[in-house]
């Protein structure tokens, strides 16, 4: 997408040819910056610490993380190591297993004097199939909205999201947002709620910064407010991304997402999920008890990064002195909730004969794996 009218991806090879270019998300909405990651360390500490975030994008980095530690040391154990220390970085993202056993599969088969040289075609090959699986969720999707405003011709679609699934969460376009770019290019209008998503305003600092820079309408509300705009009809969809679905279909989200699930079923409202199949954990089926949620530091709940009004960026408290708080970044949304996934293949409901009818070569490898597993 277009940032000041320059074409940005959100992850690139540098002009030296080996170096790994980034948008350094912590420095959003105040400033936009790039890095150049030239180690396994930083691609790691850049996941870590959220430089780069989002499911899709966490795992095109560390698809390029491995490349970087081949140029360390392409040894075998080098491999294996390079995959342990990137899989830590963030648990909930499946996609972070998912770019990491595509790249250990390739290495493995590929002599150690070429395994930079493979790594990098690896990586590059999953970013470029990111961008065009997101596309196609885009063009999916857009049929939903066209057809909310086909219903209803005078006045805007109004969508509401959760969370940043843009294109800054992936390397173009996003998932949520690519049908909602996608519709407003087509000249439908439309207009997003931008939930904040406290703790830390994926919302507020990236979604809002996307849009306004797209010339997409859009409001920020505070978290808790999607059920008060649900009851009185201003939303016509929900459409959030995921970190991971099951292959039963619950949905790990931004923690905040199934309280919006709940109130959009209570309401009568859409809720849909956009995902690349790179999302769907197929070995897995209770997402409530199955997936791993992180926990992250208490400073994202205590503090808030803001700008002052003579543009300094300062870092407040906002929380008593001495309350313990808890920080969970993630929550399940069960598949009953979910009105349908928007996906690259199509659209299809939320369960595992909709996952399987438009992915049956994962389902039935998955259902291979499984049966071995379990032997
Ligand atoms: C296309 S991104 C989908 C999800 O990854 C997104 O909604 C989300 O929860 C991101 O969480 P984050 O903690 O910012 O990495």
């Amino acid at each position: 997408m277009k940032v000041d009218g320059i074409h940005r991806r959100t992850i690139w090879v540098d002009a030296d040819g080996w170096s790994v270019g980034i948008i350094d998300q912590t420095a959003l909405p105040f400033a936009f910056r790039t890095r150049r990651l030239t180690s396994l360390e930083e691609a790691a500490e850049a996941i870590t610490s959220m430089a780069v975030r989002g499911a899709p994008l966490i795992g095109v980095t560390a698809a390029y993380g491995m490349a970087l530690a081949m140029r360390e040391d392409a040894g075998d154990r080098a491999v294996d190591a390079a995959h342990d220390r990137l899989l830590a970085t963030r648990p909930t993202a499946v996609n972070l297993r998912w770019g990491l056993a595509r790249l250990r599969e390739v290495l493995s088969v590929t002599p150690p004097a070429d395994r930079v040289r493979r790594a990098y075609a690896e990586a590059a090959a999953i970013a470029e199939e990111d961008v065009e699986v997101c596309r196609a969720i885009g063009r999916q999707g857009m049929a939903l909205i066209r057809g909310l405003h086909q219903r209803n011709p005078h006045r805007p679609v109004n969508l509401l999201t959760h969370c940043n699934a843009g294109w800054l969460a992936t390397v173009d376009w996003g998932t949520a947002t690519a049908p909602i770019y996608m519709a407003h290019d087509a000249g439908i209008p439309v207009h997003v709620w931008v939930d904040e998503t406290r703790p830390r305003s994926q919302g507020a600092f990236l979604t809002a910064w996307e849009l306004g820079h797209h010339g997409v309408p859009h409001t920020v509300v505070a978290d808790n407010t999607g059920g008060h705009l649900m009851q009185h009809g201003m939303v016509d969809l929900a459409v959030v991304g995921t970190d991971r679905v099951t292959a039963r279909g619950d949905v790990a989200n931004k923690i905040g997402t199934y309280l919006k699930a709940l109130a959009a079923h209570d309401n009568g409202v859409p809720f849909w999920v956009a995902l690349p199949s790179s999302t769907i954990d197929w070995l897995l089926e209770d997402g409530v008890h199955g997936i791993p949620i992180e926990t992250r530091g208490d400073e994202e709940v205590t503090e808030i990064t803001g700008r002052t009004a003579d543009g300094r960026i300062e870092r407040v408290r906002i929380v008593a002195d001495g309350s313990p708080v808890a920080n969970y970044g993630f929550d399940v949304t069960p598949a009953r909730l979910v009105s349908g996934f928007i996906t690259e293949r199509g659209l299809c409901t939320a369960n595992h004969e909709g996952l399987a009818g438009l992915f049956p070569d994962h389902a039935e490898r998955s259902a291979r794996q499984r049966a071995a597993n379990d032997a």
